[in-house]
């Protein structure tokens, strides 16, 4: 696909199955995202690839203890069921700042690198949507995960095959966004 047309069109799905990239196309994924901007070059980010039968069990139980755990409720426990098995690859991105520059400019690293796998995954035929919420913010994951005080778990990219065509692009009226000096 034209890098172009890709940045032009890329639109989220949210109903994902198999195929999952293989382990060629994984690691092309991981290139993309360590080759965002990144000053000073601290490479702010960590990844957790989930794909195996084991780390998706791994990754079920976690979502299925942080229901339980914020006592949220029937809805939610079933939310974090769907959740589980909504995709057959899930990359977990980790903000994973380091001394030497602010922290902000850190985060905004490590969400280029999300963004960058998002691209990189759509490139080469899979769809894929970056979700957050109490999954990403609620400790059992961030131990799972392994995450230290100052690491955040900034977004789960879930990506697979599309049962569905995708949205439309969304073709805004950019002048809304920007002012010409
Ligand atoms: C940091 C971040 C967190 C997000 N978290 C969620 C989420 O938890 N659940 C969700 O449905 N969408 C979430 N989204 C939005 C989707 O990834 C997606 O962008 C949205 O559904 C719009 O689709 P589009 O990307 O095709 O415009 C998040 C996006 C970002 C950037």
């Amino acid at each position: 696909m034209d890098i172009l047309e890709l940045l032009t069109t890329r639109r989220s799905c949210k109903t994902l199955s198999a195929p999952a990239p293989d382990e060629l196309q994984l690691d092309t994924i991981f290139q993309a995202a360590t080759q965002v901007p990144d000053h000073g070059d601290l490479k702010p980010w960590r990844f957790v690839a989930i794909q195996s039968e084991e780390g998706m069990q791994r990754f079920q139980a976690a979502l299925r203890e942080t229901a339980i755990t914020l006592n949220m409720g029937e809805k939610t426990l079933q939310k974090a069921e769907r959740i589980g098995k909504f995709a057959p690859l899930v990359i977990g991105v980790i903000a994973s700042p380091k001394e030497g520059k602010p922290e902000w400019e850190q985060h905004m690293s490590a969400a280029c690198a999300a963004y960058a796998i998002q691209l990189a995954a759509k490139a080469q035929g899979f769809d894929n949507v970056w979700i957050t919420g109490l999954w990403t913010n609620a400790p059992v994951l961030q131990r799972e995960f392994e995450c230290t005080e100052k690491e955040k778990i900034i977004g789960l990219i879930m990506i697979g095959t599309a049962e569905n065509a995708s949205d439309e692009p969304k073709n805004w009226d950019v002048s809304e966004f920007v002012t010409n000096w």
